[in-house]
């Protein structure tokens, strides 16, 4: 599902964000990518939806080449990915329904499909009853849960969520992480950078630890493995 071989990543300042990295997670997988601050977790995660480029190496997708694809395919890949960030990223002026029906609009999606797909993500998230309110009108961890509905919503292969519990606090934090088991065990791929030790401890996950740009642990059924 995600093949990396040899990706190294140097920004134009000069700094090398990843050294040389090979991955390979399979369908179903759950993977946790943690790191200290500076690590490279965020460089990864955006070479998965070609947010940054690699500087060399082979990077396969859901069977897209990201490196060498036409830039008319990148949408491509990007429907059959869910992204989810630290700072929910919700369009302001649109109700909970309206933002998470906006990303099948963007892939034209039939209409009567729409009602019934956004329901349905709203419910497994939660928020059904909120579906009137603006992003104002709700918590961190329910804006958190509209952002999780919207990159659930095309019924991606892979989820792939930056710090998605680095705003909330830890009750929230594991609420939205019980919605994440969820969509796992339904058999969607997910690749999360964080930085929350309690949650890698106790998921007891595969983990993929990142210092200065390299692969220095990858163990299945990991934790956290470092010291705040
Ligand atoms: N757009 C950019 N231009 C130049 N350097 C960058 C850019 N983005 C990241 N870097 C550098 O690349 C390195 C890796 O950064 P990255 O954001 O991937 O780390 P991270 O592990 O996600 O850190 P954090 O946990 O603080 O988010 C850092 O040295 C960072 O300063």
């Amino acid at each position: 599902m995600i093949h990396m071989r040899n990706i190294c990543k140097q920004y134009d300042t000069g700094t090398v964000a990843l050294d040389h990295v090979n991955v390979d997670i399979k369908k179903g997988e759950f993977v946790f990518i943690v790191g200290a601050s500076g690590a490279g977790k965020s460089t990864f995660i955006k070479m998965l939806f070609r947010e940054e480029l690699p500087t060399s190496g082979k990077l396969m997708v859901n069977g897209h080449d990201v490196v060498h694809m036409e830039h008319r395919e990148v949408p491509y890949l990007r429907r059959e990915l869910g992204v989810i960030f630290q700072d929910y990223r919700l369009l302001p002026d649109k109700t909970v329904f309206e933002n998470v029906a906006f990303a099948m609009q963007v892939i034209e999606a039939p209409r009567r499909l729409m009602q019934r797909s956004v329901n349905s993500v709203l419910d497994v998230v939660g928020l059904r009853d909120k579906y009137k309110c603006f992003p104002s009108q709700l918590s961190g961890g329910e804006q958190q849960r509209v952002a999780i509905a919207r990159a659930i919503v095309n019924d991606p292969a892979i989820v792939i969520a930056d710090e998605p519990t680095g705003n909330l606090d830890p009750d929230t934090s594991w609420d939205i992480m019980d919605i994440f088991k969820r969509i796992n065990k339904a058999g969607t791929t997910i690749v999360m950078a964080t930085h929350d030790r309690a949650i890698v401890d106790t998921m007891k996950k595969r983990v993929i630890a990142i210092e200065n740009g390299q692969i220095v642990r990858d163990q299945l059924r990991g934790g956290y493995g470092y010291e705040a």
